[in-house]
């Protein structure tokens, strides 16, 4: 197993808000990691540090062994899903991928050819040559990650990857993730759907508040919490014991 990924010592604040608070963990090969954490709690900072969107933070990120601050080219080993993605809408699925294959050094045929491979699986192979503004929510979630995989990157962040995707899309990408793992890749993802969470991930990283509370596999952390959830844990150590209140509430609201 090598070492893919550490970061060490790693803060970020956003003028006098303190977003991550000495941010400490490492990752070898082949792990599947869950990240997760409340709304806010700092996950995707997290994200955009390592990949490099955010560069004016204290610590220090190491990629393969090698302090990433300022450098580019280790971003080719990288691969990034966003969970809202920047495409260029008036783009046709064909133009965006040429241009993605562009970026990352891969020539334009072999890129096109790729991609619809990719897209073929997904059920929308049909959809390269339309503009990118017409594709449903589902059908963008998936461009998204073929464009986010193509150039077989060694590490995978993939940030509430499922959104809109439909169950048999779903099942076949927990499937292809379990085959990336077993080839050695890195998957990081992050997500508020604990269930596919607990089931993916062989490691659970939890932040909340800006810092990690949870780092360890699946069974360890259920063990220790003795709960026999992820959601649960989630829910205890969060201190949220709060949902029929709360709901209560939203319906008393509603009901006036
Ligand atoms: N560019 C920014 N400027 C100011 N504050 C920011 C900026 N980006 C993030 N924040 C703040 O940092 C905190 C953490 O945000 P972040 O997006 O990392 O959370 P998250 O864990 O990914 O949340 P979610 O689950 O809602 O996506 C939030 O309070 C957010 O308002």
């Amino acid at each position: 197993m090598t070492e893919v990924l550490r970061l060490e010592h790693v803060s970020k604040s956003f003028g006098n808000k303190e977003v991550l608070k000495d941010i400490n963990f490492h990752v070898n090969s082949g792990e599947i990691i869950g990240y997760i954490g409340s709304n806010g709690a700092g996950k995707s900072t997290t994200i955009k540090i390592i990949l490099g969107l955010i560069d004016d933070y204290e610590g220090d990120v190491y990629v393969f062994g090698d302090k990433v601050k300022g450098k580019t080219e280790y971003k080719r080993k990288i691969g990034y899903v966003p969970e809202v993605s920047d495409m260029y809408d008036n783009l046709t699925a064909k133009e965006y991928i040429d241009f993605i294959g562009m970026l990352y050094g891969i020539n334009s045929n072999a890129a096109v050819a790729k991609a619809a491979e990719m897209m073929g699986v997904f059920g929308i192979q049909g959809a390269m040559e339309g503009r990118i503004h017409t594709f449903s929510k589902g059908m963008r979630q998936k461009l998204s990650i073929v464009a986010g995989m193509l150039h077989n990157p060694d590490i995978l962040f993939l940030d509430e990857p499922l959104g809109g995707i439909d169950a048999n899309s779903v099942l076949v990408f927990k499937e292809i993730i379990q085959k990336l793992k077993n080839k050695g890749k890195t998957i990081f993802y992050s997500s508020h759907i604990l269930e596919v969470v607990e089931k993916l991930s062989d490691r659970i990283l939890l932040i909340n508040d800006g810092t990690i509370i949870i780092d360890g596999s699946v069974e360890e952390v259920m063990k220790k919490q003795s709960d026999t959830s992820l959601e649960s844990i989630f829910n205890d150590v969060t201190g949220f014991h709060d949902h029929e209140m709360l709901a209560d509430k939203f319906v008393d609201a509603f009901m006036n």
